[in-house]
């Protein structure tokens, strides 16, 4: 925890940094300001249409540190209880409106702000690889898509259909979907832009609002959100950022009784500590989309020569992009014997020459992750697995001056039964292990208590549904990995998660529905 003068902080200051923050779209010009600054950059909430330091005497301020080079970026306030308390009260005043609106209005707003987010692409991008530790060119995919996300709900909504038939000749029946009000939306750390904007768009689009809340670890591109829905002219209050840590922040948000729904992305355990809290509150919509250990099954037919290099393409891409630190990342990798020791060596060869760190690979994203990481590759030297690739990385200096970096890791040999294989590392480590048949392939591919993500790299049609089916998982993907259309039902099996979100299924989420029945004469 930092501290701030919040007498500094007036609103003609945060205005000004927030300018000068938006002039910023180069890697050089962001760090030239960043090195210019005697006093940290501070990251205000965005409420009522405005940037503003909560008001609560009580509130504290968290230091966000630059993975890439451990060094200070911002200090945000961590909002408390009657800050929180005031956004859902913009909220709920913004919903009267918003949720009144026509669709072709929303529509407008929600496209507006799509080529607002593309005409500042590169300045998105910038922010959020600083702030997260991603290279610059993951994040300019992740803008891309964040700016997919509002284009294609501006679109969904103009032609969604409801249901309408008539029963037995007695009544018509027709569903009448309303928003289903306020919804405190809860983001994490790997991408941060990318995954607010999953939430923050369908919501808006399908006339509910906002309290959203980005991690504490990277907060910077929901604040730069922020200023772009202002200057977008998103009504007031529809969209409301509050800033600040889970147990207090996040905590008080989705507790409230003024809180109609929650989406939520991120660990397990907070999505239990969500379910906990809302337990009474029964009304309550709730879409939770959490961790993953996901089984890459890799049947020695993908070796073959025409589709070798495609399969230990997209396997890599699937252990090592973003570091790893993707929910979907295949991090569990199954080979079948008669192409293991062939696939170990070719996947070593072309992860070494291909993920690169600084290059290819960026930092992790924060101190306490690199040490969960770190942790978790001490538990593989200690259980004598083979590292054919990567190493225990050194324990950080006090002040963690050199980043937050950490090489890919290939891990084979690893104990039966070890922790390797069944918890979610989510950074830049894989296993691999032997399988025999199809039937062991499912049997290790199910041996988890996540279900979210698997991928399947064969080249027999038959076994990629016979096998495909079988797999507990919300999302399969057969030689390819990470392939998105915003319509499809995307979520979890198992812990990994519960609701899917997506075109229609994203249309449950933020609806309620009821069935009218009407003479049919
Ligand atoms: N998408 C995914 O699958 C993600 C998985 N994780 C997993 O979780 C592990 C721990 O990472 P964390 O940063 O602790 O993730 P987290 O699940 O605690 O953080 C995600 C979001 O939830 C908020 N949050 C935390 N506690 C909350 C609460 N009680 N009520 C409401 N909101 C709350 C956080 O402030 C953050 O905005 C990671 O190492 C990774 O294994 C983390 C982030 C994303
Ligand atoms: O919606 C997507 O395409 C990807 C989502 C990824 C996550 O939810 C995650 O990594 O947490």
């Amino acid at each position: 925890m930092g501290t701030l003068n919040p007498e500094e902080w007036t609103r003609q200051a945060l205005m000004e940094c927030a300018e000068a923050i938006w002039g910023c779209d180069s890697l050089d010009k962001a760090n030239s300001l960043i090195a210019s600054r005697s006093t940290p950059i501070c990251l205000p909430n965005y409420v009522a249409g405005e940037l503003r330091l909560p008001s609560s005497p009580s509130t504290t301020f968290i230091d966000s540190f630059a993975p890439k080079t451990g060094s200070l970026l911002c200090r945000l306030p961590c909002a408390q209880q009657d800050d929180v308390e005031e956004a859902i009260s913009y909220a709920r005043a913004a919903f009267q409106t918003w949720s009144k609106t026509t669709r072709a209005e929303r529509s407008r707003h929600l496209r507006r702000i799509s080529e607002l987010l593309q005409e500042h692409r590169e300045l998105f991008a910038v922010w959020e690889s600083i702030d997260q530790g991603k290279t610059l060119e993951r994040a300019r995919i992740e803008v891309d898509r964040a700016i997919s996300n509002f284009s294609y709900f501006s679109t969904y909504i103009l032609h969604e259909q409801t249901a309408a038939r008539v029963v037995d000749g007695v009544a018509l029946t027709y569903e009448h979907r309303s928003p289903a009000g306020v919804f405190a939306l809860i983001s994490p750390w790997n991408m941060p832009l990318y995954l607010l904007t999953w939430k923050i768009a369908p919501c808006i689009a399908f006339g509910c609002t906002a309290v959203a809340k980005p991690s504490e670890i990277t907060s910077m591109s929901a604040y730069l959100l922020g200023v772009l829905l202002q200057k977008a002219g998103l009504p007031a209050g529809v969209v409301n950022i509050v800033l600040g840590d889970g147990p207090t922040t996040g905590a008080a948000l989705v507790a409230s009784p003024l809180i109609d729904g929650v989406s939520f992305t991120g660990g397990t355990p907070t999505g239990i500590a969500i379910r906990r809290a809302t337990a009474h509150q029964i009304r309550k919509h709730m879409s939770l989309e959490l961790g993953g250990k996901n089984p890459n099954l890799i049947f020695a037919d993908a070796m073959a020569p025409a589709t070798r290099e495609r399969t230990i393409r997209i396997a890599a891409s699937a252990a090592f992009e973003n570091q790893g630190e993707i929910c979907l990342c295949g991090s569990r990798i199954y080979v079948e014997r008669a192409a293991y020791a062939e696939f170990v060596r070719e996947f070593t060869e072309y992860v070494a020459k291909n993920y690169t760190l600084r290059k290819t690979v960026g930092a992790v994203a924060s101190r306490q992750h690199y040490n969960k990481i770190r942790g978790y590759l001490q538990l593989a030297a200690d259980e004598k697995a083979t590292f054919n690739l990567g190493a225990v990385p050194p324990l950080l200096d006090r002040d963690g001056s050199q980043g937050y970096w950490i090489a890919p890791t290939i891990l084979t040999d690893v104990a039966p039964g070890s922790l390797l294989q069944q918890d979610e590392i989510f950074g830049p480590v894989v296993t691999i292990s032997p399988f025999e048949d199809e039937e062991d392939a499912v049997r290790l591919a199910n041996a988890s208590e996540y279900g979210l993500a698997a991928v399947l790299l064969t080249n027999d049609g038959a076994r990629m549904r016979r096998v495909g089916e079988q797999i507990e998982a919300g999302l399969v993907w057969v030689n390819c990995w990470l392939v998105r259309e915003l319509g499809t039902p995307f979520g979890g099996m198992k812990n990994s998660g519960t609701g899917r979100e997506g075109g229609e299924y994203s249309r449950d989420v933020f609806t309620v529905v009821r069935t009218l029945h009407l003479p049919a004469y």
